[in-house]
């Protein structure tokens, strides 16, 4: 290429520049009259409903060659950022920096919210009970290792709600100071990481021993001090601890997913594509279990999900979680839960949110 061409390409590339950086601003304009006409209604800052719908048309409507995940991404930043116009968002997440529950959270709020790390799931809670963060992000599920049940028994007594779900794809790093395989003779990370690189492990580092810790994150921190281990941890980790990766993507399954669940004061409005969580126990009776699906399957509601929990009182009666399609403020889902309730010695909606696929 000339450098005639060159000059003129970027020339024609800081006009649209100083276009989008224009709309930016007329865009911001309209968001920061939103957070005043929100100010005076009940309406909450964060619309994670509206967000999606957002996400979901752009994503519809882009005609490329911008990839879809740039378009995410972008507007993901677009819009923490405005509405760090209307009110600066805090938001609790499990820490430490680095971990899954982090990328997670800064996939949901992007970089202009202030992300705070706490050292345990009832902490996060804690801070979003008091009014110290406006929102609080755990780990729910992992689509191989199954429920985090720390997270469920806080919803006991915890009187917070469930605005929001975050899928994030969960890949492992082994991550080293040398990046060299032949190096490790110890590999740290917690337990639902070791276990999903379980096989790669057997495969690849037979003869190391494999050390628990709290965190991904932790695992990462306590590398960078010793040349002989490596850690199964996030690419973040790796360059917050300035870790080489000796091996990319060694989980076993590479369709590995976690489930984080946002939690808030209030329950977000419809967006036309929800689910409502719920729990509750039954009483002791024949055919308890038959009948307390009975309410959502003779009106046709899916239900996405169902646990059970070990009543922590009592022996061998159980609290269930039951994820269903749909929002608690429509008709049928409202009516299901009230049917529901007769069975039930207890229940309570934990939250109605958009539904992430
Ligand atoms: O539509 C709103 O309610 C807004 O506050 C605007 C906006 C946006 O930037 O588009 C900002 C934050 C909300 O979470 C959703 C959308």
């Amino acid at each position: 290429m000339t450098e005639d061409k060159l000059k003129e390409f970027r020339r024609r590339i800081d006009v649209i520049d100083d276009q989008i950086l224009d709309l930016l601003n007329r865009r911001a304009r309209i968001v920061v009259e939103v957070g005043k006409a929100k100010q005076g209604a009940r309406g909450d800052f964060y619309v994670p409903s509206r967000e999606k719908a957002i996400y979901d048309r752009l994503i519809h409507d882009n005609a490329g060659p911008f990839p879809d995940d740039g378009v995410r991404r972008v507007f993901r930043e677009i819009i923490s950022a405005s509405l760090s116009l209307e009110e600066p968002l805090k938001v609790a997440f499990l820490g430490p920096q680095a971990t899954f529950t982090h990328v997670a959270t800064m996939q949901q709020f992007g970089q202009s919210a202030r992300l705070v790390p706490q050292k345990s799931i009832p902490a996060v809670f804690d801070e979003v009970a008091r009014g110290r963060a406006n929102y609080g992000v755990v780990p729910v599920e992992n689509s191989n290792e199954g429920i985090v049940n720390h997270t469920l028994d806080m919803f006991f007594e915890s009187d917070l709600k469930i605005i929001a779900e975050i899928l994030l794809e969960v890949s492992h790093d082994l991550l080293s100071i040398s990046g060299d395989l032949a190096a490790v003779r110890k590999v740290i990370s917690h337990p639902q990481a070791l276990a999903q690189c379980r096989e790669w492990l057997e495969e690849n580092l037979p003869h190391v021993s494999l050390v628990d810790v709290a965190s991904t994150a932790l695992a990462a921190q306590l590398v960078a001090d010793d040349e002989s281990a490596a850690a199964i941890a996030s690419e973040q980790a790796g360059s917050l601890y300035g870790l080489k990766v000796a091996k990319h993507k060694i989980e076993d399954n590479p369709n590995n997913f976690t489930r984080f669940l946002v939690v808030g004061r209030n329950t977000p409005s419809r967006s036309g594509n929800d689910k409502t969580s719920i729990m509750f126990s039954v009483k002791d009776e024949a055919g308890i279990l038959y009948r307390m699906l009975e309410p959502f399957s003779s009106r046709g509601i899916n239900l996405c999900k169902i646990e059970s929990r070990p009543l922590r009182k009592k022996a061998w009666e159980y609290i269930f979680f039951l994820d269903l399609e749909g929002h608690i403020e429509d008709v049928i889902i409202r009516e299901a839960v009230e049917d529901l309730r007769q069975y039930c010695q207890f229940l309570k909606v934990l939250g109605s949110y958009p539904r992430v696929r």
